[in-house]
């Protein structure tokens, strides 16, 4: 019932719980001294026709310290279960973000919305396992063997079989557990895939317009929602018949206590005082209880959430992430890749094939190769978007020391299609490049990329806003300042990945000048689908099919492979089709 990695959370918080347990404990006293004075007073009214002062003033008098008791216990308890659980969550939430950064996309074992549902709806359902469920458990034994007591004080026979009547609700909330484990399951199954599904939906909506496929999705969507709606009346029936089954315990308990005190008190065996109190108190026994079993299910919701929250926390991190100690400063000049093959899966053909190839600084290198090539998978290796390929990639400082590639990948940065524009000023994009750059570099690098006209043409400046995703920019000026953005980054080695395939010849002019001015300084790979865009570089590599096939200038390939002028000629083909 009590889940130990949870516990274990709490760390400094224990004494959180110890104040709701301690103040529902003081509420629980103060409603026995009412519940013992109402008795008094009606029993002796009832047996003498009159009330003496004395017992008046006892009446007032403990009523009202009750009150006061009762008010301060609950201030005091909502302020500690506010406690009790607002720096675990943010502890959780922390975890899970950190964590996030640090898994290698291939070894995410959850997706960005599951993510997302669980570190919110999942870590708030954490709330109630801790200030509610985990004290509830310790009341209810303070709380049964307090009113147990004064219970058995009044008369032992009926206050014992209350009290055997209690195991019975522990017991069942455990058989409970083992159904509601299954049902819960299925519920957070649901939730994640409706979810997953929804916000995909919604990211795809144009697209989904376009081909007139929204209608269908829709319905796909409303399928979704109903067998999530219908894991969800399993869980509401799960529980209401669970609190059934608790009710029937408690006021049954409660029930048969009654009907006891009542016949010892026909009988004469308890006096008048002592049975009204046990009539009054026996409710009171059980009540802790069974708010245990309706915190429990809530509880079971968070504890559901926290499994795979925990499960996620505990998988691997990132051969990357997981280096201590201090990394390497020095400066790759040079990046060898030996024999390096890769698959994204098992049972998947590889998308690398023993690839080798040395790539220098001063250096700016095109790679090309038919769509599917694998030219996108080295640069996900060499930033680290993938781990773990055969073969070895290692880089080498200008004194010929090496550097592992965990240590390199500061130094690396990649433009790519997924590259984003935030919604903000150019000024807070560019910055984002190197925030410590001043004015006069922010404009320097937006001369680079032939930008500056445009940026000193808006009354903001550079303050301009920028849409999310630069949507108020044309394509080719958002990828100018995602290089522009890139080359304040200052890296050793970058890597541009198609990012002239959508943009006007002009754009692409001011990339390209500026990439190849970048690479007096840098390596830079230039990764293109069009020939003519690497024409001018040192070296062109060729990758088909996972394997590097050629590699050379554009001079010498034109001459020695038939690869490159088959290249030539499809690339010249289709520019006089206009494409
Ligand atoms: N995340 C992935 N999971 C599984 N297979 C993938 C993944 N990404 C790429 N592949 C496969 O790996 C192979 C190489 O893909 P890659 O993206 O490296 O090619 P590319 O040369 O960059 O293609 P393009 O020019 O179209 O971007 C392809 O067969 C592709 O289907």
């Amino acid at each position: 019932m009590i889940n130990k990695q949870l516990m274990n959370l709490l760390q400094d918080d224990k004494k959180y719980i110890v104040g709701i347990v301690l103040s529902k404990w003081g509420t629980l006293l103060a409603n026995i001294a009412t519940v013992s004075v109402v008795c008094m007073t009606l029993a002796q009214y009832y047996t003498e026709k009159k009330v003496s002062p004395l017992m008046m003033i006892s009446f007032v008098g403990v009523i009202i310290v009750s009150l006061i008791i009762k008010s301060l216990a609950n201030n005091w308890q909502s302020h500690c279960t506010h406690f009790a659980s607002s720096r675990l969550r943010l502890d959780v939430r922390t975890a899970v973000l950190t964590k996030s950064l640090e898994v290698d996309v291939s070894q995410q074992s959850l997706n960005d919305t599951e993510l997302t549902q669980l570190s919110v709806e999942g870590v708030e359902q954490l709330e109630h396992y801790f200030s509610r469920f985990i004290p509830q458990v310790f009341y209810c034994l303070l709380s049964s063997l307090t009113v147990f007591f004064v219970l058995a004080f009044m008369y032992i026979k009926p206050a014992i079989i209350l009290l055997l009547c209690i195991p019975l609700i522990p017991l069942s909330i455990m058989a409970i557990m083992k159904i509601a484990k299954k049902i819960l399951g299925e519920y957070w199954d649901g939730y994640l895939i409706l979810g997953e599904q929804f916000y995909e939906n919604l990211m795809g909506l144009t697209t989904l317009k376009v081909f007139s496929q929204d209608k269908f999705k829709q319905r796909e969507m409303d399928k979704r929602a109903e067998s999530f709606r219908q894991a969800t009346m399993n869980l509401l029936k799960m529980q209401l018949n669970s609190l059934i089954v608790m009710d029937i315990i408690a006021y049954g308990g409660a029930a048969v206590g009654i009907v006891i005190a009542l016949s010892g008190y026909v009988n004469g065996v308890v006096s008048l005082t002592q049975m009204l109190m046990f009539i009054l108190l026996a409710a009171e026994f059980f009540i802790p209880l069974r708010q245990l079993g309706s915190f429990f299910h809530v509880a079971m919701n968070g504890i559901s959430a926290s499994k795979r929250l925990f499960d996620y926390l505990d998988s691997p991190n990132s051969s990357f992430a997981e280096q201590t100690g201090e990394k390497n400063a020095a400066i790759p000049t040079l990046l060898e890749i030996e024999q390096v093959s890769f698959s994204y899966a098992d049972d998947e053909e590889y998308a690398l094939k023993k690839v080798s190839a040395s790539f220098e600084r001063g250096h700016i290198y095109g790679i090309i190769g038919q769509s599917g090539s694998g030219k996108s998978t080295l640069s996900k290796l060499l930033t680290g978007e993938y781990t773990t390929p055969l073969g070895a990639i290692t880089g080498y400082d200008a004194y010929h020391n090496v550097i592992s590639l965990s240590d390199m990948q500061d130094d690396i940065i990649v433009v790519n299609q997924k590259s984003y524009l935030f919604e903000g000023t150019i000024k807070d994009n560019l910055l984002m490049g190197n925030a410590l750059a001043t004015d006069e570099e922010l404009w320097q690098v937006l001369n680079r990329v032939k930008m500056m006209s445009f940026v000193k043409e808006q009354p903001e400046q550079l303050n301009y806003v920028i849409q999310s995703n630069g949507k108020n920019l044309s394509g080719g000026q958002r990828q100018r300042l995602l290089i522009a953005r890139a080359l304040l980054a200052n890296k050793a080695i970058y890597i541009f990945d198609e990012v002239t395939s959508s943009v006007d010849s002009e754009s692409e002019k001011a990339i390209l000048e500026a990439v190849t001015q970048l690479a007096k300084t840098a390596i830079v790979l230039f990764i293109s689908h069009r020939l003519y865009t690497v024409k001018e570089m040192d070296t062109i590599l060729i990758f088909d099919d996972g394997s590097l096939v050629e590699k050379g200038t554009h001079d010498g390939l034109e001459k020695q492979s038939v690869i490159y002028k088959n290249f030539l000629k499809s690339e010249k083909d289709l520019l006089e089709e206009g494409f």
